[in-house]
């Protein structure tokens, strides 16, 4: 439906990503991944179709570089071969965009672009425009230090909607060397239906949006599930800001609008028609819910047995940086908190087990705080030079392995959210390996260590009192080795 001009959102129309905080980077020819296809005219598929190698690893061909030359099809985003579409006024959630043309599943419908800035400008701007009062979100992440801010000039891509249940989703692209957003299909869209796509772990940041996408299995809030939404409003215990869900500040789209009834798409997934009720249902029980991040098997070594009767042993063994409050907000929101995989061990007396396992308000069970030992002091309570050595040396490499991995999660992010969010098989082979590899690097010097301090206590004779309690075998005059 046509809408007077002067409605019309004022921003800039662009079709390529303007970078702002840096030149568009220039291929080099040693980068330039050149397939094999061979153009074939009875076959228009052999130029560079599905079975393209390009195609598979996401990487457009570069022209002058692909053996098909000019039949190439794998030149979508440069070419800007776009998917009809048209812009239309949605009832309750702003400017939306829908299909012009029928359009197919997997077909590439348009690119997300926009001002290319820094993550930190990112979260700048994001600031920024939340305190002026701009409501709508068009930031999106490109990578891991990257973001595309299609606010004051993008595509057409920046009128698509969010939708819980969508029928599209973005796809990363890499074209001549630089990461691409585009918009994708993941089904067939009928001419008329609209196009939405989920924008978890895209949302940046910015005023709680209450979603309205009207799917049965709606999350609640935009970009519940994104970084930025879970930064926000995590429940922190201890000494830490503590933040209720039900009292984040909401931003409602409908109170824009004239009427608060939905969208009636044509598509039934989409039909919401007296499903407000449920929708909001939806949001009161989904809104509670915090949920655990993915994250990367760290550290958090618990030894129950090492029990010493100092009366300050539990301060003297646990690290001061681990200590800290403030740090264990960022430790839950990153990539630096306990993984479920990862076996967890208590240190301490028992009661401060209790102590950590407080509720949060949708009474899921919190969990410890992790706090880490410091191997020095272990080793102190060893009685041999050679143990305390081997205990150090396994530490050192747990530290190498640790840092190796927190150093791959930062690099292969965007490459495991792309996964996780499109249930796509997206994660390139080689980065998966990388991962795996350091994933197995770190649990195989967590288990050396633990290993070696327990050996350590099991085999040789504790210390004298006043470093450490005597066990109840050496009470015995007996020494327990793991063998025989
Ligand atoms: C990228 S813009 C989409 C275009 C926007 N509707 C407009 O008029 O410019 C994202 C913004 O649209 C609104 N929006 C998108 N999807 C929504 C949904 N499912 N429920 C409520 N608001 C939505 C939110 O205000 C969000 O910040």
């Amino acid at each position: 439906m046509a809408q007077p001009a002067e409605e019309r959102p004022q921003y800039i129309h662009i079709q390529q990503n303007d970078f702002l905080h840096r030149k568009h980077r220039k291929q080099k020819e040693e980068d330039i991944a050149i397939c094999e296809c061979k153009y074939d005219g009875d076959d228009p598929e052999s130029a560079c179709g599905e079975s393209c190698l390009n195609v598979h690893t996401s990487t457009e061909c570069t022209p002058d570089f692909c053996p098909c030359g000019d039949y190439c099809m794998n030149q979508k985003f440069q070419k800007c071969e776009y998917a009809k579409t048209k812009l239309f006024k949605t009832e309750n959630r702003g400017w939306g965009l829908l299909a012009d043309e029928d359009i197919k599943a997997g077909q590439f419908i348009i690119e997300y672009c926009g001002e290319v800035i820094s993550w930190k400008e990112a979260k700048k701007r994001s600031q920024a425009y939340e305190t002026q009062g701009v409501r709508d979100a068009f930031i999106i992440s490109l990578d891991a230090s990257e973001s595309i801010d299609a606010t004051r000039k993008g595509s057409h891509a920046r009128f698509i909607n969010h939708s819980c249940q969508p029928n599209c989703e973005t796809r990363k692209w890499n074209v001549l060397g630089e990461v691409r957003v585009g918009i994708f299909a993941k089904q067939d869209i009928p001419i008329g239906i609209e196009l939405a796509y989920n924008y978890n772990f895209e949302w940046y940041g910015g005023a709680k949006v209450r979603c309205q996408c009207g799917a049965a299995s709606c999350s609640g809030f935009l970009g519940a599930k994104s970084r930025g939404f879970q930064e926000d409003t995590y429940l922190w215990e201890d000494d830490d800001d503590r933040y209720s869900v039900e009292k984040i500040p909401l931003y409602d789209s409908a109170e824009d609008e004239p009427s608060s009834k939905l969208y009636n798409f044509a598509n039934s997934e989409y039909n919401v028609d007296g499903a407000n009720s449920a929708s909001e249902h939806q949001f009161l029980s989904t809104s509670l819910v915090v949920q655990s991040l993915d994250s990367v098997p760290m550290e958090g070594m618990d030894i129950d047995e090492f029990k010493t009767d100092e009366a300050n042993a539990e301060s003297k063994l646990y690290s001061q940086d681990t200590q800290q409050t403030t740090s264990q907000k960022h430790a839950a929101t990153s990539h630096s908190t306990s993984n479920s995989t990862t076996r967890k061990y208590q240190v301490g007396p028992k009661s401060m087990a209790k102590k950590k396992s407080k509720r949060y308000a949708n009474g899921k069970l919190k969990k410890a705080a992790q706090k880490e030992v410091d191997m020095k002091l272990v080793a102190l309570l060893l009685p041999t030079k050679e143990a305390q050595e081997e205990v150090l040396k396994f530490e050192e490499v747990k530290n190498c392995a640790t840092s190796h991995l927190k150093t791959l999660y930062d690099e292969i992010r965007p490459a495991i959210e792309e996964h996780e969010r499109d249930h796509q098989e997206s994660v390139a082979t080689t980065v998966a390996e990388k991962w795996i590899e350091a994933s197995c690097m770190k649990s195989r010097a967590d288990f050396d260590l633990h290993f070696s301090v327990v050996k350590h206590f099991v085999t040789t004779p504790q210390k004298a009192n006043g470093e450490a309690k005597p066990t109840e075998a050496d009470d015995q005059g007996e020494t327990k080795y793991l063998t025989n």
